[in-house]
Parts: structure tokens; C-alpha cells; sequence
């Protein structure tokens, strides 16, 4: 495809008040942000942000990627089609991370990377606005990952970002919805908002629920899947997903302070992609296991699987809150090869809510 021909380069911006709306105006100068990770979702969040800052400095880990992106403004590997802006430039990752003036950080790597990576570059990124687009669950100290980087930075200053965001649509500049989780700081959501200005916005405040969100949609997403793979009509889609829905907002009514997470963009939005669309990995993987196609090694297969291993720990979370997940549960049982998913989709069907 051809370059992004709406790059207008940095413009100024008109004050964005931060409320849910997509800003259709020319964009701030924002100096030069920094974005871990130059896979799919790194580098799609990458051409965003380019379009509304001076520079964008990509970390990859791959020198093939790297090189790629700064010769020839293309990485290769993840949208071979897709020219980037001239202003993102790649660097290799190293334990020590040149973020000296960037006025942001995003974090872009599997939330299986993210405490080692920010670990090692914790002297750098202290002080920095960081944003996590991460969906995954540590084990077993069941944090997320605004509270894996708030441990290893000390930063006051997070925020996340989520909703319905397929990577390869951000990346070509499709509309997408996301939700911002932030603390309440009136500046800390103007410099997001004008950060990721492309995106129609909603905010929370509680930023652990936004997360969660996240991460539940994609145990969800795999259990679609599952479901999929033994019953294939309409009614029985929208029923079990239906029920997927009911246990997340279970969960959810237990977990959030934020009453209004339910109809926002991680939530509702980030739940009803992933679970109906086989663009999904997460849902991929519960069609092919249900229809054993792959068994347990997919993990080594070096495809980003994040329900899979986040899965365990939602369902400890629930259990800490006295929540029975029995859909997290079947997601988890099948992943482990403990039942085949018909003999576990009866037996959902039997206990249904
Ligand atoms: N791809 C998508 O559509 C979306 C992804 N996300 C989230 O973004 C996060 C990142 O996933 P994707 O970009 O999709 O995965 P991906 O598999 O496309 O890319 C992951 C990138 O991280 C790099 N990486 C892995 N370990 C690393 C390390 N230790 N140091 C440096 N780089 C490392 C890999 O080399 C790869 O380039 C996940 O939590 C995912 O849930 C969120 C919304 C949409
Ligand atoms: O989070 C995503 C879309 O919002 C990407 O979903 P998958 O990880 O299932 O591909």
C-alpha cells in the first residue's frame, strides 16, 4: 500500500478536552514519543502516533526489523505492505532504553516481557509518561501491568490504553475506539488524549479495571472459540457469548470502582471483536483447539497468545473474590488437556447462569 498519504506531518493542535470524541483537527506538536516493542500492535500505534508527533523512536529486538524500518520505512516482518511515517525511527533494544526526551513511553510487548524489559530500563523510564497497551495477567502475583511498571519505575504517572484495536486496522488508520485508564489528572488526559488523538476516547479512572478488561476478553475470546468448534449455529454463538458476557460483568461488578466500565470501549467493544472475529488470535486458538488442530505446544509457536496464559490467573483473581468462573474455568481445562470441549461444553450448558 501506498505511503500514508494522510501523513501531514506535525501540525498544531486545537485543545482537545480529553472527552469521547475523535479529534478531526490537526494535532499538537508532540515532541518525540517511544514506543517498546516494533511488533504488530508497537509499530501500528507507532504510525498513529507519528502522525501527531515531531518523532517516534521504535525499540525492536530484532536487528532485521530495525534496519527494515529505518531503511527502508517498512517493517517487514509484521506489515510488509504498509509504508510508515518518515518520522518513526527503529533502534535495537537494549537493557538501557535512549527515552532521554521522549515525553512518553508506550509499552507494546507481551505482558510475558514486560517486567524484565522495564526492570532493566527502570533508571530510564522513572519519571517518564508511560502508557501500557499490554492485556495480560502476571503470574502468579496476579498484577497487571500498570501495576508491574508502577513496582519497577516507582512512576506516579501511568495510564493504559484498550478497546476494540486490531493492530493491522490501526496501522492502515481505520477508525477504533479505545478506553484511556488514568488517574484522574486533568493533564495526564489532555497529553493522552492529544497522544493518541486518532482514536475516539472514553476514560476511566480506574485504570486496574481497564486492564482487566483486557484480559478477561481474551480468555473469552479463546472460549468463543471453543465453542465454536462444536456448535455452529447463530443461536448457539450469541447464547454462549451471552454467557461469556455475563461472567466478565460478574466479575467486573466485583473488581471495578468504575460503575460505568460495562458499555466502554475495553469492555463491551474489546469483548465483542476479539470473541466474533477470526482476525483474533486469541479466538483462533480456541477454534483450532477445540477442532485439534494445535495441542499445547502452540505456546513455542511465537504467536502472541495472551488469554492462554493469563487465564489461570483470572481465575485465581475470581476466586480471591469468591466469583465461581466456570467459563474461565473450561478455557482453562481444555487448554490444559484436561477434558475434550464437547464433554465441557455440556457440561457449561448443564450449569448455565
Ligand atoms: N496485535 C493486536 O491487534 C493488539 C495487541 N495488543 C496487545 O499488545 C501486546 C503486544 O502484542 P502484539 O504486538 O500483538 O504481539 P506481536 O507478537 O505482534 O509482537 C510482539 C513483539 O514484542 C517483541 N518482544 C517480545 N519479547 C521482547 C523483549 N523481551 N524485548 C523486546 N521486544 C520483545 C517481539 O519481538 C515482537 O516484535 C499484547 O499484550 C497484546 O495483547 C493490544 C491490542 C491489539
Ligand atoms: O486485543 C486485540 C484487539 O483489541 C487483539 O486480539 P488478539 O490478541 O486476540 O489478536
Amino acid at each position: 500500500m501506498d505511503g500514508d498519504r494522510r501523513y501531514p506531518g506535525p501540525q498544531v493542535c486545537r485543545e482537545h478536552r480529553g472527552h469521547s470524541r475523535r479529534c478531526t483537527g490537526a494535532v499538537l506538536m508532540i515532541s518525540k514519543v517511544g514506543v517498546i516493542g516494533a511488533g504488530s500492535m508497537g509499530t501500528a500505534i507507532a504510525q498513529s502516533i507519528s502522525r501527531r508527533a515531531g518523532e517516534v523512536i521504535v525499540f525492536g529486538r530484532r536487528q532485521a526489523v530495525v534496519d527494515s524500518i529505518n531503511r527502508d520505512n517498512c517493517n517487514s516482518r509484521y506489515f510488509p505492505g504498509l509504508r510508515l511515517n518518515p518520522n518513526i525511527r527503529a533502534r535495537l533494544m537494549g537493557d538501557r532504553l535512549d527515552v532521554v526526551d521522549c515525553a512518553a513511553v508506550v509499552i507494546a510487548v507481551p505482558s510475558s516481557e514486560v517486567r524484565s524489559i522495564v526492570s532493566a530500563a527502570h533508571e530510564d523510564l522513572a519519571g517518564k509518561f508511560l502508557v501500557t497497551v499490554a492485556k495480560g495477567l502476571e503470574y502468579p502475583s496476579l498484577k497487571t501491568m500498570s501495576e508491574i511498571i508502577r513496582d519497577e519505575t516507582g512512576n506516579p504517572n501511568m495510564a493504559c490504553f484498550s478497546g476494540p484495536t486490531f493492530a493491522d486496522e490501526i496501522a492502515y488508520g481505520h477508525i477504533a475506539g479505545a478506553t484511556i485508564g488514568a488517574g484522574g489528572d486533568p493533564s495526564l488526559r489532555a497529553t493522552i488524549s492529544d497522544l493518541f488523538g486518532e482514536f475516539i476516547l472514553d476514560f476511566s479512572d480506574d485504570i486496574r479495571a481497564v486492564e482487566l478488561c483486557g484480559v478477561l476478553k481474551n480468555v473469552y475470546a479463546i472460549g468463543t472459540g471453543m465453542w465454536d468448534s462444536v456448535y455452529s449455529n447463530h443461536n448457539e454463538h450469541y447464547t454462549f457469548l451471552n454467557m461469556c458476557y455475563k461472567e466478565m460483568c460478574t466479575f467486573l461488578r466485583a473488581i471495578s470502582l468504575d460503575e460505568g466500565i460495562f458499555t466502554k470501549f475495553c469492555c463491551f467493544g474489546d469483548f465483542n471483536l476479539t470473541a466474533n472475529v477470526d482476525k483474533s488470535r486469541n479466538r483462533t486458538l480456541g477454534l483450532m483447539v477445540g477442532k485439534k488442530i494445535v495441542k499445547t505446544p502452540y505456546l513455542e509457536s511465537g504467536v502472541t497468545f495472551e488469554g492462554s496464559r493469563s487465564v489461570k490467573g483470572i481465575i485465581e483473581l475470581a476466586e480471591n473474590h469468591d466469583i465461581d468462573m466456570p467459563i474461565a474455568r473450561f478455557v482453562y481445562d481444555v487448554l490444559s488437556g484436561n477434558n475434550n470441549v464437547r464433554e465441557s461444553v455440556d457440561g457449561l450448558i448443564r450449569k448455565a447462569p
